[in-house]
Protein backbone atom coordinates (compact mmCIF):
# COMPACT_ATOMS: atom_id res chain seq x y z
CA UNK A 1 0.00 0.00 0.00
CA UNK A 2 1.58 3.24 -1.23
CA UNK A 3 0.53 6.56 0.65
CA UNK A 4 2.28 8.97 -1.86
CA UNK A 5 2.98 7.63 -4.94
CA UNK A 6 5.02 10.25 -7.79
CA UNK A 7 5.05 8.85 -11.94
CA UNK A 8 6.85 11.04 -14.45
CA UNK A 9 7.39 13.84 -12.35
CA UNK A 10 8.30 16.88 -14.42
CA UNK A 11 8.38 20.50 -13.16
CA UNK A 12 9.20 23.58 -14.24
CA UNK A 13 10.14 26.59 -12.09
CA UNK A 14 10.54 30.02 -13.84
CA UNK A 15 12.26 28.76 -17.42
CA UNK A 16 14.36 25.72 -15.56
CA UNK A 17 12.78 22.70 -15.31
CA UNK A 18 13.71 21.53 -11.88
CA UNK A 19 12.80 18.23 -11.86
CA UNK A 20 13.05 15.48 -14.58
CA UNK A 21 11.07 11.79 -14.59
CA UNK A 22 11.26 11.69 -11.10
CA UNK A 23 9.21 8.27 -9.95
CA UNK A 24 9.17 7.52 -6.08
CA UNK A 25 6.33 5.88 -3.59
CA UNK A 26 6.57 6.01 0.05
CA UNK A 27 4.97 3.33 2.02
CA UNK A 28 3.63 3.12 5.68
CA UNK A 29 6.61 2.74 8.62
CA UNK A 30 9.22 3.95 6.06
CA UNK A 31 11.99 6.33 6.84
CA UNK A 32 12.97 8.13 3.52
CA UNK A 33 15.35 10.80 2.74
CA UNK A 34 16.05 12.92 -0.18
CA UNK A 35 19.71 13.93 -0.07
CA UNK A 36 21.06 16.51 -2.67
CA UNK A 37 22.90 19.42 -3.76
CA UNK A 38 21.88 23.20 -2.98
CA UNK A 39 19.27 23.61 -5.50
CA UNK A 40 18.44 20.13 -6.43
CA UNK A 41 14.94 20.29 -6.58
CA UNK A 42 14.56 18.91 -2.93
CA UNK A 43 12.14 21.20 -1.42
CA UNK A 44 9.84 21.29 -5.04
CA UNK A 45 9.64 17.88 -5.18
CA UNK A 46 8.05 17.83 -1.59
CA UNK A 47 5.94 20.65 -2.58
CA UNK A 48 4.92 18.72 -5.39
CA UNK A 49 4.50 15.55 -3.03
CA UNK A 50 2.01 17.84 -0.89
CA UNK A 51 0.27 19.40 -4.01
CA UNK A 52 1.21 22.96 -3.36
CA UNK A 53 3.27 23.02 -6.80
CA UNK A 54 1.21 21.32 -9.58
CA UNK A 55 3.85 19.41 -12.40
CA UNK A 56 4.36 20.35 -15.35
CA UNK A 57 3.31 16.44 -16.42
CA UNK A 58 3.18 13.89 -14.41
CA UNK A 59 0.84 12.45 -12.14
CA UNK A 60 1.03 12.19 -7.79
CA UNK A 61 -0.84 10.36 -6.00
CA UNK A 62 -1.82 10.50 -2.62
CA UNK A 63 -4.23 8.01 -0.64
CA UNK A 64 -7.65 8.91 -0.17
CA UNK A 65 -8.02 10.91 2.98
CA UNK A 66 -4.23 10.69 3.54
CA UNK A 67 -3.23 12.46 6.93
CA UNK A 68 0.04 14.95 6.34
CA UNK A 69 2.36 16.67 8.57
CA UNK A 70 4.79 18.86 7.14
CA UNK A 71 7.37 20.68 9.19
CA UNK A 72 8.68 23.52 6.80
CA UNK A 73 12.04 24.15 6.35
CA UNK A 74 12.18 27.48 7.49
CA UNK A 75 9.46 29.54 9.94
CA UNK A 76 10.34 33.33 9.99
CA UNK A 77 8.20 34.60 13.02
CA UNK A 78 8.68 38.56 13.77
CA UNK A 79 10.14 39.08 16.97
CA UNK A 80 7.55 42.20 17.05
CA UNK A 81 4.89 40.13 16.71
CA UNK A 82 4.55 38.03 20.36
CA UNK A 83 2.99 34.63 19.59
CA UNK A 84 2.94 31.81 21.96
CA UNK A 85 3.66 28.60 21.51
CA UNK A 86 0.55 27.19 22.64
CA UNK A 87 -1.06 29.41 20.63
CA UNK A 88 0.58 29.05 17.53
CA UNK A 89 -0.47 25.44 17.82
CA UNK A 90 -3.90 26.26 17.49
CA UNK A 91 -3.16 28.27 13.89
CA UNK A 92 -5.35 28.09 12.33
CA UNK A 93 -8.07 25.27 13.34
CA UNK A 94 -8.42 25.58 17.33
CA UNK A 95 -6.22 22.33 19.44
CA UNK A 96 -7.62 21.66 22.61
CA UNK A 97 -5.06 21.83 25.54
CA UNK A 98 -4.44 17.80 25.96
CA UNK A 99 -3.81 17.30 22.33
CA UNK A 100 -1.22 20.11 22.59
CA UNK A 101 0.29 19.17 25.79
CA UNK A 102 0.39 15.52 24.38
CA UNK A 103 1.94 16.59 21.07
CA UNK A 104 4.84 19.06 23.03
CA UNK A 105 5.39 16.36 25.38
CA UNK A 106 6.13 13.94 23.16
CA UNK A 107 8.57 16.11 21.04
CA UNK A 108 10.48 16.94 24.54
CA UNK A 109 9.52 20.73 24.56
CA UNK A 110 6.07 20.07 27.20
CA UNK A 111 6.75 23.19 29.20
CA UNK A 112 7.29 25.61 26.56
CA UNK A 113 3.71 26.06 25.66
CA UNK A 114 4.02 29.69 27.24
CA UNK A 115 7.09 30.97 25.49
CA UNK A 116 7.15 33.22 22.87
CA UNK A 117 8.05 31.40 19.16
CA UNK A 118 10.85 34.29 18.59
CA UNK A 119 12.59 33.14 21.62
CA UNK A 120 13.30 29.63 20.63
CA UNK A 121 16.49 28.11 19.70
CA UNK A 122 16.93 26.85 16.57
CA UNK A 123 16.86 23.11 17.89
CA UNK A 124 13.26 24.03 19.91
CA UNK A 125 11.55 25.41 17.26
CA UNK A 126 11.97 22.27 14.83
CA UNK A 127 10.61 20.57 18.33
CA UNK A 128 7.87 23.04 18.45
CA UNK A 129 7.21 22.47 14.93
CA UNK A 130 7.15 18.88 15.16
CA UNK A 131 4.57 18.76 17.52
CA UNK A 132 1.97 20.73 15.69
CA UNK A 133 2.71 18.09 12.51
CA UNK A 134 1.54 16.00 14.65
CA UNK A 135 -1.28 16.95 16.14
CA UNK A 136 -4.33 15.06 14.38
CA UNK A 137 -2.25 11.90 14.18
CA UNK A 138 -0.60 12.15 10.46
CA UNK A 139 0.02 8.79 8.56
CA UNK A 140 3.15 10.91 7.09
CA UNK A 141 5.44 13.23 8.40
CA UNK A 142 7.19 15.38 5.65
CA UNK A 143 10.10 17.06 6.91
CA UNK A 144 11.67 19.75 5.01
CA UNK A 145 15.41 19.99 6.55
CA UNK A 146 14.36 19.59 9.80
CA UNK A 147 17.60 20.05 11.33
CA UNK A 148 19.12 22.66 9.80
CA UNK A 149 21.55 24.64 11.94
CA UNK A 150 21.09 21.95 14.51
CA UNK A 151 24.88 20.86 16.03
CA UNK A 152 25.16 16.82 15.21
CA UNK A 153 23.78 16.05 19.05
CA UNK A 154 20.89 17.99 18.34
CA UNK A 155 20.56 16.24 14.94
CA UNK A 156 20.86 12.72 16.48
CA UNK A 157 18.26 13.09 18.87
CA UNK A 158 15.76 14.54 16.40
CA UNK A 159 16.35 11.66 13.91
CA UNK A 160 16.10 9.22 17.38
CA UNK A 161 12.58 11.22 17.70
CA UNK A 162 11.51 10.53 14.14
CA UNK A 163 12.78 6.67 14.43
CA UNK A 164 10.40 6.62 18.11
CA UNK A 165 7.87 8.37 16.66
CA UNK A 166 7.50 5.83 13.81
CA UNK A 167 8.26 2.74 15.68
CA UNK A 168 5.21 3.90 18.06
CA UNK A 169 2.43 4.95 15.86
CA UNK A 170 3.63 3.57 12.34
CA UNK A 171 3.54 6.53 10.71
CA UNK A 172 5.99 7.17 7.62
CA UNK A 173 8.38 9.81 7.24
CA UNK A 174 9.98 11.33 4.40
CA UNK A 175 12.80 14.37 4.82
CA UNK A 176 15.01 16.54 2.92
CA UNK A 177 18.58 17.11 4.36
CA UNK A 178 21.94 17.77 3.25
CA UNK A 179 23.55 16.13 6.18
CA UNK A 180 24.76 12.53 4.70
CA UNK A 181 26.46 10.99 8.15
CA UNK A 182 23.13 11.24 10.73
CA UNK A 183 20.51 10.70 8.14
CA UNK A 184 22.40 7.30 6.28
CA UNK A 185 22.01 5.95 9.36
CA UNK A 186 18.55 6.76 10.57
CA UNK A 187 16.78 6.28 7.10
CA UNK A 188 15.65 2.69 5.74
CA UNK A 189 15.84 4.50 2.49
CA UNK A 190 17.76 7.07 0.37
CA UNK A 191 17.02 8.93 -2.70
CA UNK A 192 20.09 10.55 -4.00
CA UNK A 193 18.62 14.16 -6.35
CA UNK A 194 19.63 16.15 -8.41
CA UNK A 195 16.52 17.15 -10.39
CA UNK A 196 16.33 13.60 -11.06
CA UNK A 197 16.75 10.82 -9.36
CA UNK A 198 20.73 9.64 -9.73
CA UNK A 199 19.81 6.20 -7.19
CA UNK A 200 17.98 5.20 -4.56
CA UNK A 201 18.64 2.38 -1.71
CA UNK A 202 19.23 1.51 1.26
CA UNK A 203 21.89 3.99 2.90
CA UNK A 204 24.83 0.63 2.55
CA UNK A 205 23.88 0.44 -0.96
CA UNK A 206 23.82 3.91 -1.70
CA UNK A 207 26.49 5.01 0.22
CA UNK A 208 28.94 3.19 -2.02
CA UNK A 209 27.19 3.26 -5.30
CA UNK A 210 29.23 4.97 -8.03
CA UNK A 211 26.21 8.06 -8.09
CA UNK A 212 26.09 8.83 -4.61
CA UNK A 213 29.88 8.77 -4.46
CA UNK A 214 29.90 11.34 -7.57
CA UNK A 215 27.33 13.66 -5.85
CA UNK A 216 29.04 13.72 -2.12
CA UNK A 217 32.06 12.11 -3.02
CA UNK A 218 35.39 11.44 -0.84
CA UNK A 219 37.17 14.21 0.58
CA UNK A 220 38.15 17.74 -0.86
CA UNK A 221 36.62 15.79 -4.47
CA UNK A 222 33.18 15.96 -2.28
CA UNK A 223 32.86 19.37 -2.61
CA UNK A 224 33.68 19.77 -6.52
CA UNK A 225 31.55 16.60 -7.19
CA UNK A 226 28.51 18.54 -5.93
CA UNK A 227 28.54 20.77 -8.83
CA UNK A 228 30.14 18.79 -11.56
CA UNK A 229 28.14 15.65 -11.72
CA UNK A 230 29.38 12.68 -13.44
CA UNK A 231 27.55 10.30 -14.45
CA UNK A 232 28.30 7.04 -15.52
CA UNK A 233 24.92 5.47 -15.31
CA UNK A 234 22.20 4.95 -17.48
CA UNK A 235 18.85 6.23 -17.04
CA UNK A 236 15.40 5.65 -18.69
CA UNK A 237 15.77 8.66 -20.97
CA UNK A 238 19.45 6.66 -22.13
CA UNK A 239 22.33 8.82 -21.50
CA UNK A 240 25.37 7.41 -20.88
CA UNK A 241 28.52 8.71 -19.58
CA UNK A 242 28.06 12.57 -19.86
CA UNK A 243 29.15 15.17 -17.48
CA UNK A 244 26.00 17.32 -15.65
CA UNK A 245 26.81 21.33 -14.77
CA UNK A 246 25.44 22.34 -11.77
CA UNK A 247 21.47 22.87 -11.75
CA UNK A 248 21.10 26.10 -12.84
CA UNK A 249 20.78 28.85 -9.81
CA UNK A 250 22.43 26.28 -7.99
CA UNK A 251 24.52 28.33 -5.19
CA UNK A 252 27.91 27.99 -3.59
CA UNK A 253 28.31 26.45 -0.14
CA UNK A 254 30.20 24.77 1.87
CA UNK A 255 29.74 20.87 1.98
CA UNK A 256 30.85 17.70 4.50
CA UNK A 257 33.12 15.50 3.36
CA UNK A 258 31.20 11.47 3.32
N1 LIG B 1 9.10 29.83 -6.94
C1 LIG B 1 10.15 29.62 -7.74
N2 LIG B 1 10.29 30.30 -8.90
C2 LIG B 1 11.34 30.09 -9.73
N3 LIG B 1 12.30 29.20 -9.49
C3 LIG B 1 12.22 28.49 -8.35
C4 LIG B 1 11.16 28.64 -7.43
N4 LIG B 1 11.35 27.79 -6.40
C5 LIG B 1 12.49 27.12 -6.67
N5 LIG B 1 13.01 27.54 -7.84
C6 LIG B 1 14.24 27.04 -8.47
O1 LIG B 1 14.13 25.65 -8.56
C7 LIG B 1 15.39 25.03 -8.31
C8 LIG B 1 15.22 24.00 -7.22
O2 LIG B 1 14.90 24.66 -6.01
P1 LIG B 1 14.60 23.84 -4.68
O3 LIG B 1 14.32 24.83 -3.60
O4 LIG B 1 13.60 22.80 -4.95
O5 LIG B 1 16.02 23.12 -4.42
P2 LIG B 1 16.57 22.42 -3.11
O6 LIG B 1 17.25 21.17 -3.57
O7 LIG B 1 15.51 22.27 -2.08
O8 LIG B 1 17.65 23.48 -2.66
P3 LIG B 1 18.27 23.84 -1.20
O9 LIG B 1 19.10 22.66 -0.80
O10 LIG B 1 19.12 25.04 -1.50
O11 LIG B 1 17.14 24.12 -0.27
C9 LIG B 1 16.35 26.15 -7.94
O12 LIG B 1 17.14 26.44 -9.07
C10 LIG B 1 15.45 27.30 -7.59
O13 LIG B 1 16.05 28.51 -7.93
Amino acid sequence: MKLIEATGLMLRRGDQDVLRDVNLAIRPGEIVTILGPNGSGKSTLVRALIGLVAPRSGVVTRRPGLRIGYVPQSLHIDPAMPLMVRRFLSLPARVDDAAAEHALGRTGVAEFGSRQMSNLSGGQLQRVLLARALIGGPEILILDEPTQGLDQPGEAAFYRLLEELRDETGLAVLMVSHDLHVVMSASDRVICLNGHICCEGTPQVVSTAPEYRALFGLGTQGALALYRHEHDHAHDGGHHGHVHGPVEGTREKDTQDA
